[in-house]
């Protein structure tokens, strides 16, 4: 029997600094999210980050969580329902790191049979911090739990055609309510040392902009260049004008060199260069989530403000959108009947 586990990056418990402090512990200690050898990320995540970030993610946390719980757990439980509701394939929900935990979504469909297993990263372009660290827990669970489970994983969907279209309508929907000057399309930055990391040609990325641009077999595992396809595509869609959309990447933390241009920067020096209204879309998330709804809508907000900007959206994510939930219920249902 065939069933589908959904997987998104997942929550701490509540926003005590206690459970944010398990959640981000479990979460960096993760070695395709801080890459180093295992002592210097023990040392840098339990000796030096554990100790300050908690208090802070958990004062950030406080800002957007829900009555009903974190916004990206409660959303993402709200697309399963939705999805549930469309296909009669059984669909579990999981979160790579907390709860709902992937061995226990992965028992909920063996318990029902279940022994094709259709796994489904929430994300559209490919990270070894996201889509490859779920792959590699799947398949840990799977030696170790349960064997007789074979997996088919939904390959990166940042240039499918039925993803883009889902996108470009939420964008557009929010475009035309206003009067704006510029789209930022900012997504999550992951240091410049993870794209070379997963260049399965050794030599391709010269992360200088240009690679990206050259068809290579290295942009099946490239997340700059997935992140660039999917604003390209969207504005060939939305017949968006040259100059008037961007791309940036957000969220980044430590001293190494991350992926640029950075978000912050780029919306600051905006404000500065006299833009007053932009709007910013985050496509590398599926579901609103702390990244989103305070350092995009707030932090970001502010920032645009306080450099002399006078307008900013905030464009929501993809979420539990009906023609999203169609598409991603469809894609199931042709799985279903394949084979
Ligand atoms: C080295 C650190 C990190 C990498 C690499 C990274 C990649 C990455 N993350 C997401 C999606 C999300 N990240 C979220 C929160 C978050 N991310 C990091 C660090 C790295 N992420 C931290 C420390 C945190 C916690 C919050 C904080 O303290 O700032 C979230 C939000 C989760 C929520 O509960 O709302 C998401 C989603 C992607 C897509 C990605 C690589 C492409
Ligand atoms: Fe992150």
């Amino acid at each position: 029997m065939k069933g589908v586990l959904l997987v998104n990056l997942g929550s701490p418990a509540s926003t005590d600094p206690k459970d944010v402090k398990s959640y981000l512990g479990e979460f960096l200690m993760d070695e395709r999210v801080i890459d180093l050898p295992y002592l210097l990320r023990t040392i840098l995540v339990k000796g030096i980050i554990l100790n300050t970030r908690p208090k802070q993610s958990a004062k950030a946390y406080s800002k957007i969580w829900w009555d009903e719980g974190s916004p990206l757990i409660v959303l993402s439980e709200k697309l399963q329902d939705k999805v549930n509701q469309e296909t009669s394939v059984p669909i579990s929900l999981a979160m790579r790191y907390g709860e709902p935990s992937m061995k226990n979504g992965l028992q909920e469909l063996y318990d029902q049979g279940v022994t094709e297993v259709l796994l489904v990263p929430l994300y559209p372009q490919f990270a070894m911090a996201t889509t490859e660290t779920i792959i590699v827990l799947a398949e840990q669970l799977r030696d170790e739990f349960f064997p007789k489970i074979d997996f088919t994983v939904v390959p990166p969907f940042y240039n499918h055609p039925d993803y883009v279209t889902v996108l470009s309508r939420s964008i557009i929907e929010e475009l035309e309510k206003i009067d704006y000057d510029h789209l930022l399309f900012s997504y999550h930055g992951v240091p410049e040392r993870h794209i070379r990391k997963s260049d399965i040609t050794n030599s391709h990325c010269k992360i200088d902009g240009s690679c990206c641009q050259t068809p290579s077999k290295a942009h099946q595992f490239c997340y700059r260049h997935q992140c660039y396809e999917t604003t390209r595509l969207v504005g060939e869609k939305l017949k968006l004008k040259e100059g008037t959309f961007s791309t940036s990447f957000q969220s980044r933390l430590g001293f190494d060199p991350w992926l640029k241009p950075y978000t912050d920067r780029t919306v600051e020096k905006m404000a500065q260069e006299g833009i007053e209204k932009i709007a910013v879309v985050t496509p590398a998330f599926v579901s609103d989530c702390l990244e989103t709804l305070e350092e995009i809508a707030m932090e970001a907000d502010e920032i645009f403000k306080e450099n002399g900007g006078t307008e900013f959206t905030f464009i929501p994510c993809i979420n539990d959108r009906e023609d999203w939930v169609k598409t991603l219920s469809r894609w199931i249902d042709e799985w279903a009947l394949s084979k």
